[in-house]
């Protein structure tokens, strides 16, 4: 029998967006000391605290974060999740169960889209882990001189961004020139991260993209990233190999992680090493 597929999404409920955008301003706007009581710890990605931090030497991203894994609700550890503003545990969660479906419904329509069978894409992403990164990029006077958010691509398969406040920042990097993205009030921006790009054999393109900063007022943004299952070998699906070619090297999906979060943001770079030649 057909797997019964859940075809419609009617997105994320206005009051559980503006909820969460809510809590992240307040949360953001504590005296460091607060959030610090958050902070990451060696060796662990969730917490507060700044992302790619790799040397003492390197330009740091004008930027904090908060990043915290929300799915499965039982991988959550709750020694990061901030319990101030009173209400952000609970936001954080209405935010991540109402998205539960909408990257599996786009994946599906993206798999119909390009004549693949979608359950080839669903089975790598149903059920898996979400991360949650809470961005906050504080003003900067010297705004072109810093990035809030180095030229990168996204690990996952799939993130959904939140804009949380009005002040746009993000770009994208199309054919070596940046466009700066105009985010709409009440939607969210979808970009495909690397492992649909090889799972895909280069059908769907990871999208390079950055933040930019502003010279006089924050921006906060909550990008929500749909990983594959945490022991998968990647390799482009035979689905998307009809014609035989294989352009994407295999790797585990652990190696792919390490190697991002061991090194600076470096664009498609890492992708580039990933694929054959032709
Ligand atoms: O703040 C943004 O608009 C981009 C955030 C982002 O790319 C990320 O968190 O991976
Ligand atoms: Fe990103």
């Amino acid at each position: 029998m057909q797997q019964k597929l859940q075809l419609i999404n009617h997105g994320v409920p206005d009051e559980v967006i503006a909820n969460l955008k809510n809590d992240l301003v307040e949360f953001f706007s504590q005296p460091l000391d607060a959030k610090k009581e958050y902070s990451q710890l060696p060796n662990n990605l969730e917490g507060y605290g700044q992302a790619f931090v790799v040397s003492d030497n390197q330009k740091l991203d004008w930027a904090d974060m908060l990043y915290l894994q929300v799915c499965p609700t039982d991988s959550r550890d709750l020694r990061f999740w901030p319990n101030y503003p009173a209400s952000f545990r609970h936001s954080i969660d209405a935010y991540s169960s109402e998205t539960e479906n909408i990257g599996l419904c786009l994946l599906q329509f993206m798999a119909k889209a390009v004549g693949v069978e979608p359950k080839s894409l669903l089975s790598v992403f149903e059920g898996q882990a979400r991360g949650l990164r809470m961005n906050y990029y504080p003003p900067c006077l010297k705004a072109d001189k810093v990035l809030g958010l180095s030229p990168h691509t996204d690990p996952g398969g799939l993130t959904l961004l939140l804009q949380v406040n009005d002040v746009q920042g993000l770009q994208i990097n199309k054919d070596g020139k940046w466009f700066s993205v105009n985010a709409l009030n009440g939607a969210l921006i979808v970009n495909i991260g690397d492992t649909l790009e090889i799972l895909s054999n280069g059908k769907f393109r990871s999208v390079e993209h950055r933040a930019v900063v502003h010279p006089s007022r924050e921006r906060i943004s909550a990008a929500l990233f749909y990983y594959p299952c945490q022991d998968m070998v990647i390799s482009p699906l035979p689905d998307f190999v009809k014609d035989g070619k294989v352009k994407y090297k295999t790797i585990s999906y652990q190696d792919l992680l390490t190697e991002y979060f061991t090194a600076e943001l470096d664009g498609r770079n890492r992708l580039k090493k990933m694929k054959l030649e032709p």
